[in-house]
């Protein structure tokens, strides 16, 4: 249904601000207020602000649609302050009570907002008059079809049709893990849109033929067997299948009112047919694949190809665009990105983190800590694949300690802006209007950048280009240089909350005490998830994880099924302590020729259950019979020396020139140090991880070899 409503004025203010707040009244002791409105918590407008008023007058007019006349609407009074804006006060009331009123001017008490409360009091009347109720006919069957009980029991019908195909493909999804996150997120928003369907008992057409649609292409997809998803064909057709059913439940969810979108206006809501016009050819498209036994065609090109025709976009000033882009600094990649977690790792976490991702809440950061080498990297990597694949991704940005990336905060920033403007041709318009229109704004101090090029397009973007979400991920925040890390650290908590809550990011880093002191300090803002390395799950991760490793070493050497005994795997579990990047570290080594003896060397050593690394890398070290050699452990302990201490990836051949070597003799080296440093011939090489650091692991091995020749 749609309704106008009218934020008329305020009245009766008291306002006693205490000294502290004072200062931040500029020059005045009244305050400017203004009002945010939101519709069942998510914010969908705001009044302008009435300066140094008692008793602001707004008539603020907008029109809005809900699924039902019990949502909840809030009133939050904000005084426009020098720092973060105040809240006052709240008032609310459900849009039927407003309606029950009939015409009729209504006064909300405001009460205390909690953020002051006790410190600053304050009483108004907020006025409400509800102006006349749009009747849903006149916007609704011109744009979206109209409403009645058939589309409802129709699409009621439908999508219980899909959940029940989609319920033992969740089930049996623990096995098919390609396509598990995905089956899972879409069963969770698919059902979560069914219960909202059927608690407001009423949809309108559009709605209907979508569900009807996916109705169709799961039935079809059951007769075809898609359920037990045997081959890998059969597994790509599912994996598009449930990536499109996640796009269209959360579609539903957006234009029932209950997503990123916010408020509908005519134009949004038109848009929206297109939408659902484009998703159910995509719908189409599957099934036609599915019933004429097509190999499935690349998901991300099919939901690319409905973005551009959804945006209606035609961009044929592309190329002017791309010159405004170009002015933005970029920063450059730390070399490889990071390996995506193995599959069946991480399931529950994962679709944790997509369900987050889809719906909308108050707080649109997570930040993802945990232990060095406890898989933030990995996790990290597999979310922004599984964005990407969806056409979700906005950025990944990842640091790496003593890479020169990130040196530059303003650099950091303008990476985000430019992963923001290819989400959609809209918003990269409009960026770009902002570049050309004011070629000096990359020289202004990093906030302003941030307010002018990213946070003024994105607030003013029409909702229907904001379907989120839209993803952002930030790994080894730790890992950025210093002077950088804080101050992007401080741009994540005090301004990102600030974007549409479609644009959402995921940080990772160690607990690192700065990071975690700004980020704890927004607990309202940025939700904390500790990656547990001492969880059961995460055991059975890394159990299901040094598994998977022994597998392809017994295929490579030819070893019986049974090796190695139960017992010896329960002990490497162990041993790992939940640090994953033992278990890498400690397979890497097993891998090598003789893995038997390689094993039952590494066992041999006593190691503390808390993932000894320490130890680890040591051993690793000495597995090379050649360290008896004194030569070979003197210019080998130079060229481990040289990789670490390099301010650039180094090559085997840079090496031997370095420490004058003979031809190869470098590369000779590096073969045997497989367990700790990624290297190929002609390549550069570098550290398996960071925490194979001088400062932590390899000056202890030199100091055992009492060696400083590095
Ligand atoms: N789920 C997983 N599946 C397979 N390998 C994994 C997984 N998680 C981590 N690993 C492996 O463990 C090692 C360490 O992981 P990662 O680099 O992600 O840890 P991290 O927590 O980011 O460490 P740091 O804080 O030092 O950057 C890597 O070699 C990675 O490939």
């Amino acid at each position: 249904m749609s309704y106008s409503l009218l934020i008329q004025s305020a009245e009766e203010i008291v306002w006693k601000p205490l000294r502290r707040d004072l200062r931040k009244l500029k020059a005045s002791s009244k305050p400017d207020l203004y009002v945010k409105i939101y519709q069942n918590k998510h914010e969908i407008a705001a009044t302008d602000i009435k300066p140094e008023d008692f008793s602001p007058i707004w008539n603020f007019n907008f029109h809005l649609s809900a699924a039902s006349t019990s949502h909840t609407l809030t009133f939050r009074l904000y005084h426009d302050a020098l720092g973060p804006d105040e809240e006052l006060g709240r008032a609310e009331a459900s849009i039927a009570m407003l309606l029950d009123k009939c015409e009729a001017v209504t006064k909300l008490d405001i009460k205390h907002g909690t953020r002051i409360c006790g410190r600053l009091l304050g009483a108004a009347d907020v006025l409400l008059e509800r102006s006349k109720l749009t009747k849903p006919e006149s916007i609704v069957s011109g744009v979206m079809g109209a409403i009645d009980t058939a589309d409802f029991t129709k699409c009621a019908d439908a999508l219980e049709g899909v959940l029940s195909i989609l319920e033992p493909i969740v089930k049996v999804g623990d096995e098919l893990t390609k396509i598990h996150p995905y089956a899972n997120a879409a069963w969770k928003i698919l059902t979560s849109v069914y219960n909202l369907v059927k608690s407001e008992q009423e949809v309108d057409e559009n709605i209907s033929k979508l569900a009807t649609a996916m109705a169709e292409l799961y039935s079809s997809a059951k007769d075809a067997g898609i359920v037990e998803a045997k081959t890998a064909s059969l597994q790509d057709t599912l994996r598009a299948i449930t990536m499109l059913t996640l796009e269209c439940g959360n579609f539903i969810r957006n234009y029932q009112g209950h997503g990123f979108w916010g408020r509908l206006n005519e134009t949004a809501l038109k848009g929206a047919g297109q939408q659902v016009d484009d998703l159910i050819a995509q719908l189409h498209d599957l099934r036609s694949t599915l019933t004429s036994n097509l190999a499935v065609q690349s998901l991300s090109i099919l939901i690319q190809s409905l973005r551009i025709s959804t945006e209606m976009q035609k961009d044929i000033q592309g190329l002017v665009y791309s010159e405004h882009l170009s002015t933005l600094r970029r920063i450059t990649s730390p070399g490889q990105p990071p390996n995506k977690c193995l599959p069946g790792t991480r399931g529950h976490l994962i679709t944790w983190i997509i369900e987050w991702l889809f719906t909308p809440s108050e707080t649109n950061i997570l930040w993802l800590s945990g232990v060095a080498g406890s898989g933030k990297s990995t996790l990290a990597m597999s979310i922004s694949e599984l964005f990407r694949a969806q056409q979700r991704l906005g950025r990944l940005i990842y640091f790496r300690r003593n890479l020169p990336t990130g040196n530059d905060s303003i650099a950091v920033l303008h990476e985000i802006i430019y992963g923001i403007t290819g989400v959609n041709a809209e918003i990269r318009r409009s960026i770009c209007a902002k570049l050309a229109g004011d070629p000096n704004i990359t020289n202004s101090p990093l906030e302003t950048q941030f307010e002018e090029l990213l946070l003024a397009p994105l607030a003013s973007a029409n909702p229907q280009f904001l379907c989120g979400p839209y993803v952002i991920v930030i790994d080894a925040l730790d890992e950025c240089p210093d002077e950088t890390r804080t101050s992007i650290t401080n741009l994540i908590a005090n301004y990102f909350h600030k974007l549409p809550s479609a644009f959402r990011f995921l940080i990772t880093s160690r607990p690192d005490p700065g990071i975690a002191q700004v980020f704890r300090n927004r607990t309202h803002l940025i939700l904390e998830h500790l990656l547990d390395i001492k969880s059961k799950e995460t055991e059975m991760d890394i159990h299901l994880y040094i598994c998977s490793r022994l597998e392809e070493v017994r295929t490579r050497y030819q070893l019986s099924n049974d090796w190695p005994p139960p017992s010896v795997i329960v002990q490497l579990v162990e041993c790992a302590g939940g640090l994953f990047i033992w278990a890498a570290t400690a397979l890497n080594l097993v891998s090598g020729f003789d893995p038997q003896k390689r094993l039952e060397n590494l066992l041999e050593h006593p190691f503390s259950s808390s993932g000894d690394l320490d130890k680890l890398y040591t051993i690793a070290l000495q597995t090379n019979p050649d360290w008896e050699d004194e030569t070979f452990s003197q210019n080998a302990t130079q060229v481990l020396g040289a990789i670490i201490l390099a301010k650039d990836a180094i090559t085997d051949d840079m090496i031997d020139k370095l420490f004058s070597l003979n031809t190869g003799f470098s590369a000779r080296i590096l073969q045997y140090l497989g367990s700790v440093v990624q290297w190929s011939k002609g390549q550069p090489a570098r550290p398996l991880h960071a925490t194979f650091s001088y400062e932590y692991t390899f000056s202890t091995w030199v100091s055992q070899h009492s060696l400083q020749g590095a």
